[in-house]
């Protein structure tokens, strides 16, 4: 509930992204930031004439001990979205906590300690507080909180002890920080999103480069990428077999129907391996013009069983596409990977290739098993048919 009047929910797709580089940042920068408040308690104690070692050890170890807590605050990468806004409750009630120490500690060298230290806590103040306001701004209100709460209680005493009107230009001072956090939010946050923007296009193109712009299933080189990887997997002892299937007479359907007509045939035999090989680790892919191929973690038996249902299913079932509807059959060639037999995925590419070259021959509508050592599929020989 305290989070949520906080840090709301993020409420667009990039928001946990947004809360999550927030919270990094705003961890890295207070972090470093918390050293200098001991830093500055113990100069304060320094510059004095008289020993105050008890005050001096008790107040420099508490600053101490809240840099140290920033320390120990981690970040989870996979962390949700509300366990990020918990994080970032955490840092802020950190950070507030010991400005309002640095406050009180302020204070009080105003009231107990012999000049120069009120000075040294003076000049601290000014310093932490627009170190706050540029550094920190990440959020307003927590930030403005801080700001006031290192700054107004050397301003009262500035009223009190030095003059009214060396406070009225501390608060001067206090007001051009807050001028400097508003900016310095409104550019953070410009940041942030700009940088999330790029993020979000990165991602896109990135994904953009693995699809086939016209099916919208992976391409050639998430094939490629996909094959490897089930190689690798079957080299640590799985099976690995890869399928390629060519449309038959592909030709023909364009110069029946259109080449448009064609498209939507092709995105509809997509959409048809999509719901047949869609078990784990099968992934399908058009390879380009009419020819698709399936990587499928299973021995060869399995995979070739799974093509045969396919490609039965698809002869015995009219394919409907661009308001045409019209029996479309496939070649396959199918093959696992051997690592005694294939050196890397190319050497399997070939032998399946020309299995698929095989079932072309044989007549088409067909699927045959890679052999060892096939010659691959010689380039711009159709098989009659
Ligand atoms: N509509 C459409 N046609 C394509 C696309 N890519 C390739 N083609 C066509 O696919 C046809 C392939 O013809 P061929 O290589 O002779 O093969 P086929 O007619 O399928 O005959 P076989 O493979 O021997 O059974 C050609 O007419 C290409 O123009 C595409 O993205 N869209």
């Amino acid at each position: 509930m305290a989070t949520d009047s906080f840090i709301p929910a993020p409420t667009t797709p990039g928001g946990r992204n947004l809360l999550l580089q927030e919270l990094r940042e705003t961890l890295e920068r207070a972090r470093l930031g918390g050293f200098f408040y001991p830093m500055a308690t113990g100069l304060g104690f320094l510059v004095t004439s008289r020993v105050y070692v008890v005050p001096a050890l008790a107040v420099t170890g508490l600053f101490t001990l809240l840099a140290l807590a920033r320390l120990a605050l981690r970040v989870s990468a996979n962390a949700g979205g509300s366990e990020i806004r918990r994080q970032l409750l955490r840092i802020w009630s950190l950070i507030l906590l010991t400005t309002f120490s640095w406050g009180a500690f302020s204070a009080w060298s105003f009231l107990e300690l012999p000049e120069p230290a009120p000075l040294v806590a003076v000049l601290f103040s000014g310093a932490f507080g627009m170190a706050l306001a540029h550094s920190m701004c990440m959020r307003r209100i927590p930030c403005a909180v801080a700001i006031a709460s290192v700054m107004l209680p050397s301003g009262l005493l500035l009223w009190r002890f030095v003059a009214p009107g060396v406070a009225i230009m501390w608060l001067v001072y206090a007001s051009y920080m807050m001028l400097v956090l508003l900016r310095s939010y409104r550019e953070y946050r410009t940041r942030l999103e700009l940088e999330e923007d790029l993020r979000r296009q990165r991602d896109l193109f990135e994904k953009q480069s693995l699809d086939d712009s016209l099916t919208g299933i992976a391409n050639r080189r998430a094939f490629t990428e996909a094959l490897s990887r089930a190689l690798a997997r079957a080299r640590r002892g799985g099976k690995a077999s890869l399928l390629i299937l060519d449309i038959d007479h592909f030709k023909r359907i364009n110069d029946s129907f259109g080449h448009s007509a064609g498209d939507a045939c092709l995105v509809a035999m997509a959409r048809r391996l999509q719901d047949l090989f869609d078990q784990p680790g099968d992934v399908v892919a058009r390879l380009g013009g009419e020819e698709f191929g399936v990587v499928l973690d299973a021995p060869e038996d399995v995979a070739l069983g799974r093509a045969e249902v396919f490609r039965k299913a698809l002869e015995s079932e009219a394919l409907a596409f661009a308001d045409n509807r019209s029996v479309v059959t496939v070649s396959i060639g199918c093959g696992e990977f051997d690592p005694a037999r294939h050196a890397d995925a190319d050497a399997l590419y070939l032998e399946v290739d020309a299995a698929l070259y095989r079932s072309k021959l044989s007549g088409r509508n067909r699927t045959e098993r890679a052999q060892s050592g096939a010659a691959p599929m010689p380039a711009g020989i159709a098989p009659a048919g």
